[in-house]
């Protein structure tokens, strides 16, 4: 028998549905992908630690899900909201359902929600903190309860979710995600790259490596000291969950690379670089993620659409005279990229790794392969 479950927001209002996954309580913080494909790549990517993630399109677990698609051990975000939830998949890669999937890992999700009106609620009032519950509690005890949680702003979650010891990370892209599923040549790993692990995803790691890195995984308190005693020819900075300014240490650390080694960031590796050149972040109303986000080269004047997860963002002003605002998003003007070239450092606050979402902006690898080739 179908169970009945609870989506009730910090500010009141509150949504009924039908669970699946886990059933159980979740809280975090309800925010919306507009991806129309790869809900397991979204649900494993640890930048969604502490967030209940609602997809805009309806349709939800018709691929079923393998671990192939994983982008981390397990899924990450602690809530799923879903319009209408497939119990037969399709597909040859299946091995269970969406629905299986998350009870394993204890993950509670709500399906048959309105979205539309959901997502249209969040973007008028802002991501907010909300609970799912498949209990039988009041849908205002639930809001009350939501109110109280702590919000992301100045949460560390990067530090707690990153690994605790270096380890070595030599796999190139799996065939199968090869747009034309042709056989791809051993990469021939010619640069030493240390990599923050500040939650990362498995696919920024197989794209390093297709670009020819042998890369050391770090955790996020491994200091400057350290890694320049490897000698490393770059450093890369990875993406992750929760508040940047809050992420300890990281923002000094970096700060003593830059200028000494090239550096390539992607999304919260991007946003600690800034905070690292003395730039300032600020939380996003409901921030942007999915995989139609448009962004301006301005260097190139050339337009990429992109893959994107975050709710913070890099303040403009704050990086004046500091580094060059190289990308913006054509939605809202937010930054998206920035460069300071004497320093041969580079970030992005989108997601070239896409893993889901259009592959536009892969080059970025090569680039920074071409950068460590020239030091
Ligand atoms: N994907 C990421 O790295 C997200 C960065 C950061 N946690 C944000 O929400 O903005």
């Amino acid at each position: 028998m179908t169970k009945r479950a609870v989506l009730a927001l910090a500010d009141g209002t509150t949504f009924e549905g039908r669970a699946f996954g886990a059933s159980g309580e979740t809280v975090g913080e309800v925010v919306f992908n507009t991806s129309m494909y790869g809900y397991q790549e979204i649900l494993t990517d640890p930048s969604y630690v502490g967030q209940i993630v609602t997809m805009t399109y309806p349709e939800m677990g018709n691929i079923g899900a393998n671990a192939g698609d994983e982008e981390a051990g397990l899924p990450h975000a602690v809530g799923m909201v879903v319009r209408s939830l497939t119990k037969t998949p399709s597909n040859w890669r299946s091995q269970e359902t969406l629905d299986a999937y998350l009870a394993r890992h204890g993950r509670v999700g709500i399906e048959g929600v309105d979205t539309r009106r959901l997502v249209r609620h969040l973007r008028t009032h802002g991501a907010q903190t909300g609970i799912i519950s498949t209990e039988n509690v009041s849908a205002a005890a639930l809001s009350e309860r939501a109110r109280a949680a702590v919000s992301m702003e100045g949460l560390d979650l990067a530090t707690g979710v990153s690994c605790k010891e270096p380890y070595l990370f030599t796999t190139p892209t799996p065939d199968v995600f090869l747009a034309t599923g042709d056989k791809q040549p051993e990469p021939e790993l010619k640069y030493d790259v240390i990599a923050y692990d500040y939650g990362l995803k498995r696919s920024m790691l197989q794209y390093l490596v297709d670009v020819g890195c042998r890369v050391t995984v770090v955790p996020s308190h491994f200091t400057a000291e350290q890694v320049l005693a490897k000698k490393p020819h770059g450093v890369f900075l990875a993406n992750g969950p929760g508040d940047p300014a809050a992420v300890k240490g990281a923002d000094r650390t970096v700060a003593a690379l830059l200028g000494k080694v090239p550096v390539f960031g992607i999304c919260l590796g991007h946003q600690i670089m800034a905070l690292a050149l003395g730039g300032r972040t600020y939380k996003m109303k409901f921030g942007h993620r999915g995989g139609n986000q448009p962004v301006k080269d301005l260097t190139t004047g050339k337009v990429e659409i992109t893959a994107q997860n975050h709710g913070f963002a890099v303040d403009d002003a704050s990086l004046k005279g500091k580094a060059v605002v190289t990308h913006i998003n054509l939605n809202d003007g937010t930054v998206e990229g920035l460069a300071v070239p004497d320093a041969r450092a580079f970030s992005v606050q989108y997601h070239p790794e896409a893993s889901p979402g259009p592959h536009d902006a892969r080059y970025l690898f090569s680039r920074f392969a071409t950068l460590m080739a020239g030091s």
